[in-house]
C-alpha cells in the first residue's frame, strides 16, 4: 500500500490540495483541459477550502463528483450542495459541473442523461475519494443491491444502487470509470478507517469494495 502518514489533519488536508493543484496543472498542460473528480461526506470539505484558492487555469477543469445522494440540493445531505460552498468558490467558482443529480424521483430515470455528460470528460485526470468504515468507496457499499454489476469490468459509466447504510438511493460512478483514472488518492482519518484500511487488503472487492483502487491509489492519512 501507498500509505502517507501525516503528522496531523490540518498539514495533510493542505499537502492533498497543492498535490491535487499540481496534478490539475500538469493536465491541462498536456491536455489542454483537465477532470477533477471528488468525493461527499465530510472528510474532504478543508481540502476544499483550500483548493478553491489555489491558482490554476480552473476555467479549463471539469469537476464532478464521485456519487450522489439522490436528494435535492435543498438538503444537508446532497454532496452536490457541500461541492458549491465549499470548491466551487473564489478562484475555482471558474470550473464546470457536470452534475451528478436531477429532480427525478427516481436516479434510473436520469441516469442515461447525467452519463452522456459524463463521457466526454473521460478518463479522470485527478480522482480524491473517501471511504466509509465500513469500507465502502464512492457510493460502491458492501452488500449494495447492484453492487457486482458495479464493479465488473464492463460496468456503464453510471449505476444506481441502494444499500441499508447508505440512507437514501445512490447513484455512483462504475469501478471500472475510477479505476481508470490517471491519478488516484485517498483520503481517511483517524484509527476506525485504519483499522479498516487494513482489514480490507484480505478482503474481497464484494466485501470491501474500497480494494478496487487499493492498488493503484496513494493513501493520505492523519490521526
Ligand atoms: O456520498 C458519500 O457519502 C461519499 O462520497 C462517500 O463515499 C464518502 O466519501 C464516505 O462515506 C466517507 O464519508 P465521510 O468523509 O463523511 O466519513
Amino acid at each position: 500500500m501507498n500509505l502517507i502518514t501525516y503528522p496531523d489533519r490540518e498539514l495533510m488536508m493542505i499537502a492533498l490540495a497543492d498535490l491535487l493543484a499540481s496534478e490539475l496543472r500538469a493536465a491541462i498542460e498536456t491536455r489542454g483541459r483537465a477532470t477533477l473528480c471528488v468525493p461527499g461526506g465530510s472528510t474532504p470539505g478543508p481540502v476544499f477550502d483550500i483548493l478553491s484558492g489555489l491558482d490554476l487555469a480552473w476555467d479549463k477543469v471539469a469537476v464532478l463528483l464521485n456519487d450522489e445522494r439522490w436528494v435535492s440540493e435543498a438538503s444537508p445531505r446532497s454532496n452536490t450542495r457541500q461541492l458549491r460552498a465549499r470548491l466551487l468558490r473564489d478562484k475555482a467558482a471558474a470550473v464546470e459541473l457536470l452534475p451528478m443529480y436531477a429532480p427525478t424521483e427516481t436516479p434510473e430515470e436520469a441516469l442515461a442523461a447525467l452519463a452522456e455528460g459524463i463521457a466526454p470528460h473521460l478518463p479522470i485526470d485527478v480522482l480524491l475519494l473517501g471511504m466509509g468504515g465500513d469500507m465502502h468507496t464512492a457510493s460502491l457499499f458492501p452488500g449494495a443491491d447492484r453492487l457486482e454489476e458495479a464493479l465488473a469490468d464492463d460496468a456503464p459509466i453510471l449505476i444506481a444502487l441502494r444499500a441499508e447504510a447508505a440512507g437514501e438511493p445512490r447513484i455512483t460512478l462504475s469501478a471500472p470509470v475510477l479505476r481508470d483514472a490517471m491519478n488516484i488518492h485517498l483520503l481517511i482519518t483517524g484509527p476506525e478507517k485504519r483499522a479498516a484500511l487494513e482489514r480490507a487488503v484480505d478482503l474481497p472487492e464484494t466485501e470491501a469494495p474500497v480494494r478496487i483502487i487499493l492498488k493503484s491509489a496513494t493513501i493520505h492519512w492523519a490521526e
